[in-house]
């Protein structure tokens, strides 16, 4: 028998009770696997909990929560044999995108009733672990101001973005990339293991977060006027190299500006620089992350009911 412990952020996303007991009975296969539920108590807990699940010696923990959810519990899991299932209850929900993961609860579970697995990398961003994304500019701006706000979901987000948007400065920014240099004035500069913040907002359509490398991507000073383009290229997955955004694939990046940088986003979550500046690194194959299994091929056997 398997034991799996779910760790439940109930502050995530828009449904906030989260009651997923009847739900997990339902789905998860309980011939095979037994299940504990645990519920975060405050921000950093998911780390704690992991962690004190990995020791207790549960096979698998499931993050039930957005991109912040399932970081705290990768970083409570790093270096554990422990695998790692994604139940998308967030508000973007960026890794579970990527990772094809569906956002219907019950189909999520019975993901775990197969097992099928990918490791994937993790960055590190002054040595905070990161699965999806991490960077400075507009988007730790945002992350600063969601993590205040009490409502959560996208249309909170995007009267964020719209409210910041108008007054935003863009910066200038120092990059060294695995030994390129640029020099670039900013919306922002984030440095992507997944594909996107969430939403679907596809900052680095092309990454793929297990092949040892990570997108650094630099996206130009926008008008108000810009958006709707941009908007629509991010979320068709045509975002890359182009008049809005400069791709370049590396494995360490330093970000500067002549002033100290003072915030840098990791997972969607805000957090100080203490050092004025951000060092990137990449983790290969850090995690094991159950992912559903790839389709089979034309004219193959499907199982009802799975998936
Ligand atoms: N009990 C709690 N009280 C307050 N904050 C919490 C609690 N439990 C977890 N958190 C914090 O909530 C933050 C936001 O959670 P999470 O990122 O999972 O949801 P989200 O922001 O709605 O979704 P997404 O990141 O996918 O857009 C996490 O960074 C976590 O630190």
């Amino acid at each position: 028998m398997k034991r799996v412990l779910f760790i439940i952020n109930q502050k995530s996303g828009t449904d906030r009770r989260k009651q997923l007991g009847r739900v997990i009975a339902r789905e998860l296969d309980g011939t095979r696997f037994s299940s504990e539920i645990v519920f975060t108590g405050y921000r950093g807990h998911a780390v704690t909990l992991a962690r004190e699940g990995v020791q207790a010696g549960v096979d698998i923990i499931a993050a039930v929560g957005g991109d912040g959810s399932v970081n705290e519990v990768a970083q409570g899991m790093e270096g554990s044999d422990a695998l790692l299932a994604v139940i998308p209850k967030g508000s973007g929900n960026g890794l579970a995108r990527t990772l094809g993961i569906p956002r219907d609860t019950g189909r999520a579970i019975r993901l775990i009733n197969r097992q099928h697995t990918r490791w994937i990398d993790a960055g590190t961003a002054n040595g905070h672990l990161f699965l999806s994304n991490a960077g400075v500019g507009f988007d730790a701006l945002i992350a600063r101001l969601f993590a205040r706000n009490t409502g959560r979901g996208l249309l909170n987000y995007t009267k964020l973005v719209l409210h910041s948007l108008g007054k935003y400065q863009h910066k200038h920014y120092h990059l060294e990339a695995d030994g390129h240099l640029l020099h670039e004035k900013a919306f922002f500069v984030a440095v992507a293991n997944g594909t996107q913040f969430g939403y679907d907002f596809k900052i680095a359509p092309g990454a793929l977060p297990d092949d040892g490398w990570l997108d650094l991507c630099v996206m130009h000073p926008l008008r108000m006027t810009n958006l709707p383009h941009v908007g629509l290229q991010a979320l068709t997955g045509r975002l890359r190299n182009n008049a809005y955004i400069q791709q370049l694939r590396c494995r360490r990046v330093r970000i500067t500006r002549d002033e100290p940088l003072e915030w840098m986003q990791v997972d969607g979550d805000a957090l100080p620089v203490e050092n004025g500046y951000v060092e990137i690194g990449l983790r290969p194959r850090a995690l094991r992350v159950i992912v559903p299994s790839p389709r089979p091929p034309k004219g193959g056997i499907t199982v009802k009911g799975e998936g």
